[in-house]
């Protein structure tokens, strides 16, 4: 047959010879064009927008797609742990912020290291901050950071015992003040004194009206002008020489770092604002609230309290950046918990640059019966990965909804079933754009609550929350929605309160006497 084909065609015509050809370069067009056309349109469709996406993921599997508003092309969501390891891991530079999510980002974070795209850019970028949250650079922060820690809380234990020994205070406050205070005194040596300054309050305020970041925080300008003056050759040149002519061992912490690349040209001033909001904002928000989501479950489950308090009783005096580290398991699988459930990013969504084939580890069976191993997207194809469903699946962590911090101490679900991330989540996400914040953010997440706990008890009212997902994941009390989720410091008293510490025992500043309940009540 072999020999008869060649045979016919050597005794081919020319015009034989052109037709061969052709039907060769359709059927290699054909072939190819298989290959990089999109297969979004193939996967199954949920015909109830509006459900939730675990209720989707249940119904459908981790993968499938959602109907675009105003006719654009199908949204693809995607749950498949390879699935999202590819690109979050190895093709991260090719999936970008979408028209429009990177707009919010600039508008909440600042232009800068969570708004850049581009692998050169963001590399240069992060090449700058990142050595300055390092494990090292945290531990030896750690004194300055229980510190300016240990100045909110003090104020919080005496309005409290002002109050009697039992009020209602908003946790959001509080823990908002605490890490406002931190990142501002380790990242940038600026005192936000306890959170109560001048541009502590507009930095905070300014977050629930959702502002700019640069152009709207007077507490900004007023954090910059040293930057400003001495980029202009008044403050302290002398201040960025003596940053530059330190010793290396003194050169660790974010603001030097930034402060040295703008004498060397490699940053400029616009850039430097921009990466002093992004910190600020990036490093203060999410942490603040993944505290108070678990002051929230802590208050829900007194035993869970309890077993953590025990936990602290076991470390004499204020456990140390060590302790933190090996000593208690415990608060460490609340944290894991905490962030399984309530990521602050709740969902990543990123559009393709390029054309793109998605590995799958689990097949999706399609309509037809057929199954799908990878998902094949054109450029501009939309990608949501929901993070905060997948981490809350029953079909992998079998009680998935639940608040059950002794499931990182067990044996966890089998490795495939999950993602690569930080504790197997994807709650700091994961590959070259996970969150650079993330030591310092756990560092500082222990040392409140562990403070928090050791001070007070925490109890429930019964108030129902709801969640928005807002800049991050916000919460809310049922019925008051329309209040926002911030707030206002300077009008305190006539704002809602998120979360309360009802405290109902005589104060001191030992850690035993200490009573404190949560609730999620009107403060007034
Ligand atoms: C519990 C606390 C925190 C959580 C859960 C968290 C989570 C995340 C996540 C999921 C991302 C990826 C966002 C995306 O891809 O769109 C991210 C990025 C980022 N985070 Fe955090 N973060 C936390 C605390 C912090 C802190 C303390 C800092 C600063 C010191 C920080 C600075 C940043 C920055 C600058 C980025 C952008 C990184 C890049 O694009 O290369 N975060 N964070």
């Amino acid at each position: 047959m072999l020999y008869s084909l060649a045979h016919n065609y050597l005794i081919m015509d020319s015009s034989g010879v052109v037709l061969t050809i052709a039907v060769v370069i359709v059927c290699i067009g054909w072939t190819l064009r298989a290959r990089t056309e999109s297969s979004v349109h193939r996967l199954p469709l949920p015909p109830e927008p509006g459900r939730a996406f675990r209720d989707w993921i249940n119904d459908f599997g981790l993968t499938f797609r959602i109907q675009a508003a105003l006719k654009a092309p199908d949204i693809l969501v995607l749950s498949d742990p390879l699935g999202i390891a590819h690109i979050v891991q190895k093709k991260i530079y090719d999936y970008h912020h979408s028209k429009i999510v990177r707009p919010r980002v600039a508008r909440l974070l600042g232009r800068g290291l969570g708004w850049v795209e581009g692998e050169s850019e963001h590399k240069r970028m992060r090449r700058l901050v990142t050595p300055s949250l390092t494990a090292e650079n945290i531990k030896a922060m750690s004194v300055d950071l229980t510190e300016a820690a240990s100045k909110v809380l003090s104020d919080l234990v005496h309005t409290v015992q002002s109050d009697g020994g039992r009020c209602k205070v908003n946790v959001l406050t509080w823990t908002n003040k605490a890490t406002l205070n931190i990142i501002g005194r380790v990242a940038f040596m600026h005192d936000f004194e306890s959170g109560n300054s001048a541009e502590a309050r507009d930095i905070l305020g300014a977050r629930r009206a959702g502002v700019s970041a640069i152009s709207k925080y007077t507490g900004f300008l007023t954090l910059m002008q040293p930057f400003s003056l001495a980029l202009h050759g008044k403050w302290s040149r002398e201040n960025i020489t003596s940053v530059m002519a330190a010793p290396k061992a003194e050169q660790k912490d974010l603001l030097s770092r930034l402060l040295i690349a703008v004498g060397e040209k490699e940053l400029s001033e616009a850039e430097l604002y921009e990466h002093i909001s992004t910190f600020i904002i990036a490093g203060q928000e999410t942490t603040s609230q993944t505290i108070a989501f678990s002051l929230m479950e802590l208050a829900r489950h007194p035993k869970i309290q309890q077993r953590l308090r025990e936990e602290l009783k076991t470390i004499s005096g204020e456990p140390t950046y060590e302790d933190f580290q090996s000593k208690l398991p415990y608060l460490d699988a609340v944290l894991r918990e905490t962030l399984r459930i309530y990521p602050p990013l709740p969902y990543f969504e990123r559009v393709a640059m390029k054309p793109d084939v998605i590995p799958l580890r689990y097949a999706v069976r399609l309509p037809n019966g057929q199954e799908m191993h990878e998902v094949h997207i054109q450029a501009g194809q939309t990608v949501i990965i929901p993070t905060m469903s997948l981490q809350r699946l029953d079909s992998v962590w079998g009680d998935g909804e639940v608040f059950r911090p002794e499931r990182w101490l067990e044996q966890l679900p089998p490795q495939e079933k999950l993602c690569s991330g930080w504790s197997n989540t994807l709650s700091f996400s994961d590959g070259p754009r996970a969150c650079p914040g993330q030591r310092l953010a756990i560092f500082e997440y222990k040392v409140i609550l562990s403070a928090l706990v050791s001070r007070f008890v925490m109890e429930d009212t019964g108030a129902k929350m709801l969640y928005k997902i807002a800049s991050s994941l916000q919460p809310l009390v049922e019925g008051e929605q329309e209040k926002g989720f911030f707030v206002d410091n300077k009008s305190e008293d006539k704002m809602f309160a998120i979360m309360c510490l009802l405290c109902h025992a005589s104060l001191s500043p030992t850690k035993t006497n200490l009573q404190t309940a949560t609730s999620f009540r009107r403060f007034k």
